[in-house]
């Protein structure tokens, strides 16, 4: 590999990548720090969740965000939700980007995120969307509420089209949430995202506890809503659902992004020692767990967080920094190709 420009600017991936006409911005997280104070006032600790991440949402696009659990991915939501708890401290922004201008979603008021942002703007497709649905009502009934109260009305056909978009037999509708397989229920929760026409999709582990053939339906979900035009976050630890439908990747370590670039080229050649075990750790990669644990996040060590963990793996040396560069259209932290 020959060594191309090396740029240390801010970073906000597919933003830096080259090479082809990018389509619309629709969020833009710029350096966004999340930490949460323990004990009063943060004295039994300070939990550093996410440091500096930097990411950009397309329209047309899906970013699969990637990495082990608890590294941070779902503060990141939260986050972009106007959702973290009161002992959390936020530094950085997170742009969501319209026609009547930037709305920086870390200071927007909660009245503006409740009335105009979340389900509106902003959809959530959430980690178990069972436990999200009443279990007195049918899915017919959630959905057409929500579709009146986020579009105003919800006609029996335009709950039916909803149902379809989200890969749902209109016939289903009538079941309580009780009487859904698990993978029923995940699409139901697609289709309440999908209700208020969001221009972002934010998808949270959406996957869990799915067996492979339902994994692949609702990843190709996201792909499908992607193509309609939505900017689609996939927050994910399955690598192979990423690898399956992304546009872009972003990989966290540590409250950190580590590296990022388009999915094709990322997946093919990863530089990341983290991408590389992570890939590793896959069926077809050998099934090669990673060894050792992540830090503590209230004990991240300074430097190469990765290198602290597995300091002897192989690829490039590490300068040590954290902070990743642009890298030829790609992102890398530490581990820059030479
Ligand atoms: N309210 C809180 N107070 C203190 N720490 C918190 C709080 N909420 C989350 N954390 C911590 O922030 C870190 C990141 O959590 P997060 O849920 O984002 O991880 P994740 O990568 O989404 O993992 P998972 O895949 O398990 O959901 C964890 O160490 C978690 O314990
Ligand atoms: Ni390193």
């Amino acid at each position: 590999m020959t060594k191309t420009s090396v740029t240390k600017t801010p970073v906000a991936n597919a933003d830096t990548f080259t090479g082809t006409r990018q389509p619309a911005s629709a969020l833009t997280v710029d350096r966004l720090s999340v930490r949460f104070r323990l004990g009063r006032k943060g004295k039994a600790g300070i939990v550093h969740a996410a440091a500096d991440v930097s990411l950009r949402l397309r329209r047309g696009r899906v970013l699969a965000l990637v990495g082990e659990s608890g590294c941070g991915k779902s503060v990141l939501t939260s986050a972009l939700l106007g959702l973290l708890p009161a002992n959390a401290q936020t530094r950085g922004r997170a742009l969501l980007h319209g026609p009547g201008g930037d709305l920086d979603l870390c200071t927007a008021p909660e009245r503006r995120m409740s009335r105009q942002v979340r389900g509106r703007r902003i959809g959530l497709v959430p980690q178990s969307a069972a436990s999200h649905l009443t279990p007195v009502r049918t899915a017919r009934s959630q959905l057409a509420e929500s579709m009146r109260h986020l579009r105003g009305a919800a006609s029996r056909s335009d709950v039916d089209a909803l149902a379809e978009r989200a890969g749902l037999a209109p016939a289903s509708l009538d079941a309580y949430p009780h009487e859904l397989s698990g993978g029923m229920a995940q699409r139901v929760g697609f289709a309440l995202a999908l209700a208020g026409e969001p221009d972002v999709l934010l998808a949270d582990e959406p996957t869990t506890g799915l067996d492979r053939a339902l994994v692949d339906h609702v990843t190709d979900g996201l792909a499908t809503a992607a193509a309609e035009d939505t900017a689609v976050l996939l927050i994910t630890h399955d690598l192979a659902a990423g690898r399956r439908v992304a546009d872009d990747v972003a990989v966290m370590y540590a409250g950190r992004i580590v590296e990022a670039g388009p999915a094709g080229d990322v997946f093919a050649d990863p530089w990341h020692p983290y991408t590389r075990g992570l890939l590793g750790a896959l069926p077809d990669g050998g099934f090669e767990p990673i060894p050792g644990h992540p830090p503590e996040l209230t004990d991240v060590p300074d430097g190469c967080a990765f290198c602290a963990r597995v300091p002897d793996a192989p690829g490039p040396p590490c300068n040590g920094d954290p902070e990743p560069v642009a890298v030829g259209g790609r992102l890398i932290a530490g581990h820059v190709p030479c």
